[in-house]
């Protein structure tokens, strides 16, 4: 067991630093690139695991993947992305996969699991999906209600509607979905599948959930349409297709990496922190706009945007923070990051209320649960929720600090970031020793999912 101590921040984060490119972006620039026609070319890709996961699998699918070592490049993205991975990707086109002759490990990835089922279910070959623990109990039956209604046969080997997924070919046809969580999984898996469709495919979900496949498929040569209503709800459409062809891709860094960082600068007293070239785009940059609400300081430089996803740098100052209530269709646009927000909002005066997050319990873990046990170990008032949590702020002027504590990871890379984050604020109570006066992340090696340098990046902004 890897566990990580983590003393109080004695002064502020200082300096700037750039972040590891986009998790979602990062799957779906090798996905595309393998189904397209020529090489796709990226620049900032996220060598995290679960990333590594989709290229495993495509790879046992016969698509040539190279690692390049990252050099100096006129690219602004390239050159500022430099601890990121420049990739290329052989695609063979729509249908140039092969049959993997193993099981597809999917790993802890449920990006991987839920997109590539939609590509699978149109090819001529059977193939089985598998993850580890954490993944194999997550719910499937969201990708297989649509993918078999639209023709595709796959199958929950256990019969509890969660991977080992079996997935025999089938033809596909069009279908109009109404899907009833907002899921860009389930958006994306549902397009993917349509590109094998002899009709269109139309998703639709009561809000729009983080659009990078449509922008990607866009890019690579598809027919889609997106359109957002009146009252919120979200459709895309696609055209069958007969080609994608492949594109340089240049990676931002993922916003969601970014929240840890902002979320540190904005709390550690005396801090200045700038953070280079992090996406934000609009359907994820929720957690950008609950920072504002909470009366945080951030100053955006350099915005621009880059095969069609916008990002900038951002300037974070310390500020105090007051409650809010984070709910709605921004739920969507900042999933993963309300385990940081919950810590954010721990140090907030006032109370903090978030609904509309159910989603939250069918994560890598139960985020609701993982959350609250944790905030509780270091003395925090938090009462979870069907739907989400109620945190009692105010541990930074009102209330005494959180005090340091062993934190379990549950194995999930965003509670373990989120409480290594808590743990900078944390001061030893009268009681505690001197030994405690650290906080141990129990696990931490799961953050390599998403962030393997975290650790040596907080490091480096003391
Ligand atoms: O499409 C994606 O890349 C992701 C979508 C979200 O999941 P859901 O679609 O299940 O909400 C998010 O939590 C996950 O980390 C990545
Ligand atoms: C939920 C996450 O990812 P995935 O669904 O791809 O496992 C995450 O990164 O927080």
């Amino acid at each position: 067991m890897n566990v990580k101590s983590i003393f109080p921040a004695s002064c502020g984060l200082r300096g700037a630093i750039t972040i590891p490119g986009d998790k979602s972006i990062s799957h779906r620039s090798v996905m595309l690139g393998a189904i397209s026609k020529g090489t796709t070319e990226i620049t900032g890709f996220l060598n995290g695991a679960d990333c590594l996961s989709t290229i495993a699998c495509f790879q046992s699918m016969g698509i040539e993947i190279e690692a390049i070592p990252s050099t100096a490049s006129s690219n602004p993205l390239t050159s500022s992305t430099a601890s990121s991975g420049r990739i290329l990707v052989h695609g063979k086109g729509l249908h140039g996969l092969s049959a993997p002759s193993k099981t597809l490990n999917t790993g802890n990835s449920g990006t991987t699991t839920r997109l590539l089922s939609g590509i699978l279910s149109g090819q001529r070959f059977s193939s089985l999906l598998s993850g580890d623990a954490s993944l194999n109990t997550r719910p499937m039956k969201r990708i297989m209600t649509p993918l078999n209604a639209m023709g595709a046969h796959i199958e929950s080997l256990n019969g509890n509607g969660c991977a080992p997924l079996l997935i025999n070919p089938g033809s596909l046809h069009g279908i109009n979905y109404t899907s009833s969580v907002a899921s860009a999984q389930v958006k994306s898996a549902i397009l993917l599948a349509g590109l094998y469709a002899n009709d269109p495919v139309s998703v639709t979900e009561p809000s729009l959930s983080r659009d990078h496949t449509e922008r990607m498929l866009q890019s690579f040569g598809a027919s889609l349409s997106s359109r957002t209503f009146p009252d919120g709800q979200a459709t895309a459409t696609i055209l069958p297709c007969q080609e994608l062809y492949g594109q340089e891709i240049a990676i931002p860094g993922d916003i969601s990496s970014a929240a840890y960082f902002i979320a540190a600068a904005l709390l550690v007293p005396d801090s200045e922190l700038l953070i280079k070239n992090v996406g934000i785009n609009p359907t994820r940059a929720g957690f950008l706009a609950v920072c504002k609400a909470m009366g945080a300081d951030l100053t955006y430089l350099n915005q621009n945007i880059t095969g069609g996803e916008e990002h900038s740098d951002i300037l974070v100052r310390s500020s105090q923070l007051y409650a809010t209530t984070i709910e709605g269709s921004l739920i969507p646009t900042l999933i993963d990051e309300l385990p940081i927000l919950a810590v954010m909002a721990a140090h907030a005066e006032g109370t903090t209320i978030i609904r509309d997050a159910a989603e939250l319990k069918v994560k890598e873990t139960n985020r609701i649960d993982t959350i609250t046990t944790n905030l509780h170990a270091m003395g925090c008032d938090i009462t979870p929720t069907e739907d989400g949590m109620i945190i009692e702020g105010g541990h930074r002027i009102t209330k005494a600090p959180l005090h340091p504590a062993v934190i379990s990871s549950f194995l999930d890379h965003r509670i373990a970031m989120a409480f290594s984050i808590a743990a900078l604020l944390a001061k030893k109570t009268a009681a505690q020793t001197q030994e405690q006066s650290a906080t141990q992340i129990l696990e931490s090696q799961c953050i390599d999912v998403s962030y393997p340098n975290f650790f040596s990046t907080l490091e480096s902004c003391f």
